[in-house]
């Protein structure tokens, strides 16, 4: 998990990805399949990305009562994804049961997909937290305390902007993971994203993993655009 780039194959049909995905051929990816891909295309998109040796973190984002999530999650489990996650703002409980569901499903023998938690989506702004979440305290404490309820309920990361992540560096143990999102090289337009920074940015404050959609798969070239983040992200001089 450390150390990856996760594209987002934010598309809304297979053969969008499949034609994606060609100029990448015989490249293992790690790839993130969200709400619009899921929904069209339904467990068969995670199956055939399987069968092509990518990893996967399956983006649905679970936030209900207990039970649903629990259940919800057992089922998820069969996919063989490596990586699920939730709304922290769901809450410890909601959270625990995220997990108790993972290991219900997950077959013995096998590991349980890593279950992280969303703090505050990159698109929210301090201003707009305030407003509409009567949300008073700053973003930082609030990813924070997000991010130790996590930590506290047996997940193992959240998601957050990779500009919180020197603060969840401070106060958190070493091998909680910190995916972050709202990724930008310094030319790309920004879109409906807030709180961004580009790979270099992401890899200087310790990021375990960003997750990249538009600057990519929108891109004139994407195995290009893919190769100019990754080597940002990994720190290699050209
Ligand atoms: O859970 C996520 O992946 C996620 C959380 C978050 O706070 N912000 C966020 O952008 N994402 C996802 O990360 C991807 C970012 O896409 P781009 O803005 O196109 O790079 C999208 O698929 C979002 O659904």
């Amino acid at each position: 998990m450390n150390q990856s780039l996760v594209i987002a194959l934010d598309f809304s049909s297979k053969q969008e990805v499949e034609q994606f995905l060609q100029p990448f051929e015989g490249e293992s990816l790690f790839l993130k399949v969200g709400m619009e891909l899921f929904y069209k295309e339904g467990p068969a998109i995670l199956a055939y990305l399987n069968e092509h040796n990518h990893r996967i973190f399956l983006d649905l984002k679970l936030h209900d009562i207990p039970n649903t999530v629990k259940q919800g999650m057992k089922s998820l489990a069969n996919y063989g994804v490596d990586m699920v996650n939730v709304h922290a703002a769901g809450g410890t409980r909601m959270m625990e049961a995220a997990v108790e569901g993972l290991i219900a499903g997950t077959q013995a023998g096998k590991q349980r997909p890593l279950c992280i938690a969303v703090t505050q989506l990159t698109s929210t702004s301090q201003g707009m937290m305030e407003r509409e979440l009567l949300i008073k305290e700053s973003l930082n404490d609030v990813v924070l305390h997000y991010a130790k309820q996590a930590d506290e309920s047996g997940l193992d990361g959240v998601v957050c902007s990779s500009l919180e992540v020197p603060l969840l560096r401070a106060h958190l143990r070493p091998s909680f993971l910190t995916v972050t999102p709202g990724i930008r090289m310094a030319e790309d337009s920004v879109d409906d994203q807030v709180r961004i920074v580009t790979p270099q940015q992401a890899r200087e404050n310790g990021s375990s993993a960003i997750v990249v959609g538009r600057s990519i798969t929108k891109a004139k070239n994407p195995v290009l655009a893919y190769q100019k983040m990754k080597q940002q992200w990994e720190g290699v001089t050209v």
